[in-house]
């Protein structure tokens, strides 16, 4: 789905990963891992086209598919007063438009998301009123109704207790069944050695593809 060829990702020039290569096959999931501060998320930005490559360049082998995006959770507005509905619903906005969004269909397929991150009782609430656990899935939510092809998550457990990191683990599984793309960047070495198929490290001498399915850091 995605071919880095020489891709240094970074900021105003000022480069902050070494120089990738490699694919990111369509239906795969990979965790981005490594340290702090190693450039796990400003490599899921400049895939994501957010921000430029310093140098080399990335690929899409067939034409760029829609982003599913879930933002790392402190660059989120929370006080913004909209209801849980209302996040969720923003999942259908690329697709239909805005009064399109509140057909019976759409509406079902909301229910439907919001049901299985377990938030059904709090469709109604303001997202202000969250805990930081329930914004978590209410992202969630949000990612399941756009059912893009390619997801993208910047370290979606972080601040969520144990029980709500097993929900979304097992959403994001259930997005790799569904034949989604999935790339995430996580710390938890356990989760990751569990789960992906796939590892992008990024704080060894050399960038390293791989898997952490024996070795758990
Ligand atoms: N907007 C920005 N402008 C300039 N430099 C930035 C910006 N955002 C992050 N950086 C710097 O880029 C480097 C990599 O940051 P990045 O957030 O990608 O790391 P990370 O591997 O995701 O870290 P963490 O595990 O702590 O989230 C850090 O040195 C950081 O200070």
């Amino acid at each position: 789905m995605i071919e880095l060829q020489n891709l240094v990702a970074g900021y105003d020039r000022q480069p902050v990963t070494q120089a990738l290569n490699g694919i990111i096959e369509r239906g795969s999931m990979t965790a981005i891992i490594g340290a702090n501060g190693c450039g796990k998320s400003t490599l899921l930005k400049t895939l994501a086209g957010f921000i430029p490559p310093v140098s080399g360049k990335f690929r899409w082998r067939e034409k760029r598919p829609t982003i599913g995006w879930l933002a790392q959770r402190h660059s989120l507005e929370a006080q913004f007063p909209l209801t849980v509905h209302d996040v969720v619903s923003m999942g259908c906005w690329p697709k239909i438009s805005l009064l399109a969004a509140y057909r019976r269909e759409t509406r079902l397929r909301i229910a439907e998301a919001l049901e299985r991150v377990g938030l059904e009782s709090l469709a109604n609430s303001t997202i202000d009123e969250l805990s930081g656990g329930q914004f978590q899935r209410m992202l969630f939510a949000r990612v399941l109704v756009q059912n893009a092809p390619l997801v993208m998550l910047d370290e979606p457990f972080t601040g969520v207790d144990e029980t709500t990191c097993n929900v979304l683990m097992e959403l994001m599984l259930d997005m790799y069944l569904n034949g989604q793309t999935v790339l995430a960047v996580l710390h938890d070495s356990e989760r990751v050695s569990r789960h992906f198929p796939q590892t992008l490290r990024l704080d060894t001498a050399t960038p390293h593809w791989g898997t952490e399915r024996v070795r758990v850091a």
